[in-house]
């Protein structure tokens, strides 16, 4: 390959900008957390969006506007409930405004200033792209596990580059997980992850073909880097699995069913959110088992990209419960996947085996 084109294809601007972009909307959501009434909304399927959600979501696609304007982007939220009241929209804008990294050359990166409240209101509705198969597009959910975030307890900040339908950048911020890898999963917040020394959390990212890293959060530049790997595996019957803590989202009954037929005796780690993916990638846990509750729950592709690609760099590998990867080239969803087994790559055929039988003998 050419150096032009091997440098063209190493994504090192996108995935600085994504990291920045990320790192930037989780001091907004921390500040929500810390300073404010959430602004809680319910949509249209009775999920929860937030002032941190909407806060979030502006401010991660105006940094990619101003880098990649021809990019398309795929979004959870829209503004329709913040044009529709004024409260809400001024605090959310309020939020936008103060958000700023406090280091002046990350914050000119990521480009100018929203404008005004309505440009503001029209960079969250720029996040309505169909997605698809063909050229780059990003996926966004600027508050993953919003539940977990209300609750105090995980949550992730989610940005993703697809470009022809693969995943090429993932980047997840978990402002509530351990900084260290080696801490032991946490359902809540990390013990070192208090905010004190301005440590708050965990940035994971991966690029396609070069592997998987982390680095403490900063409220200012990006901090050093190293990569993380899946632990290897000797014995499945000694692996910790983390899952939903929502029963709504992940069936916990299959779950303890499919552990116990593994020899798995340790109970499982409930943590909202993608940062299920990052903990099993720098090795803090070993599976994640998402388990269909309802046959007609589609998953959106931004619950999923990013910590698709971050597994699979660290070693993992990332399937539907039928042993199909996710296929992210359908649109906003994975209409094609039911569910999603992730595992270090030596075991994830065996999990799949012991799946298969749990789900099929219901059947
Ligand atoms: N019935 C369901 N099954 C699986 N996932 C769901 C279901 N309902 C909502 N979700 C999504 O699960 C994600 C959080 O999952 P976790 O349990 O791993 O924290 C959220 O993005 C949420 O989507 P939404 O953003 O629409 O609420
Ligand atoms: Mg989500
Ligand atoms: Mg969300
Ligand atoms: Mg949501």
């Amino acid at each position: 390959m050419p150096l032009s084109a091997m440098a063209a294809s190493s994504y090192d601007k996108e995935l600085n900008v994504a990291l920045l972009a990320v790192q930037r909307a989780t001091l907004l959501t921390k500040s929500v957390f810390h300073n404010h009434a959430k602004g809680t909304l319910n949509k249209s399927d009775a999920s929860p969006v937030t002032i941190g959600d909407f806060g979030a979501q502006a401010l991660i696609i105006a940094a990619l506007q101003h880098n990649f304007p021809d990019d398309e982007i795929v979004a959870e939220e829209e503004a329709k409930d913040l044009r529709e009241n004024s409260h809400v929209r001024e605090t959310v804008w309020n939020l936008v405004q103060r958000a700023k990294l406090s280091d002046s050359s990350a914050e000119q990166v990521l480009g100018g200033e929203v404008e005004s409240a309505d440009a503001m209101l029209d960079i969250i509705d720029k996040g309505d792209s169909k997605g698809g198969s063909k050229g780059r597009i990003w996926a966004i959910d600027p508050i993953d596990g919003t539940k977990g975030f209300l609750r105090g307890g995980q949550y992730a900040v989610c940005l993703a580059l697809m470009v022809d339908g693969d995943v090429k950048v993932g980047v997840l911020g978990c402002p509530n997980l351990p900084v260290s890898d080696s801490q032991p999963l946490v359902e809540g917040i990390g013990a070192d992850a208090s905010d004190e020394e301005g440590k708050f959390g965990v940035l994971f990212s991966a690029v396609q073909g070069q592997g998987a890293e982390s680095r403490a959060l900063s409220k200012g530049s990006l901090t050093t880097s190293h990569a993380i790997n899946m632990k290897p595996i000797k014995d499945i019957s000694e692996a910790t699995f983390c899952e939903s803590v929502e029963a709504g989202h992940s069936s916990q009954g299959d779950a303890a069913a499919i552990a116990s037929k593994l020899g798995i005796t340790t109970p499982s780690v409930r943590m909202d959110s993608q940062a299920k993916y990052g903990s099993i990638a720098r090795g803090a846990g070993d599976l994640y088992l998402r388990l269909p509750v309802r046959a007609d729950y589609v998953e959106k592709i931004w619950d999923h990209a990013a910590g698709d690609l971050i597994v699979r760099e660290a070693g993992g590998m990332v399937t539907d419960v039928e042993g199909n990867r996710l296929n992210f080239r359908l649109g906003r969803t994975l209409r094609e996947n039911k569910g999603v087994i992730a595992a270090p790559r030596e075991v994830h055929g065996r999990v799949i085996e012991v799946v298969k039988e749990v789900l099929g003998a219901k059947v």
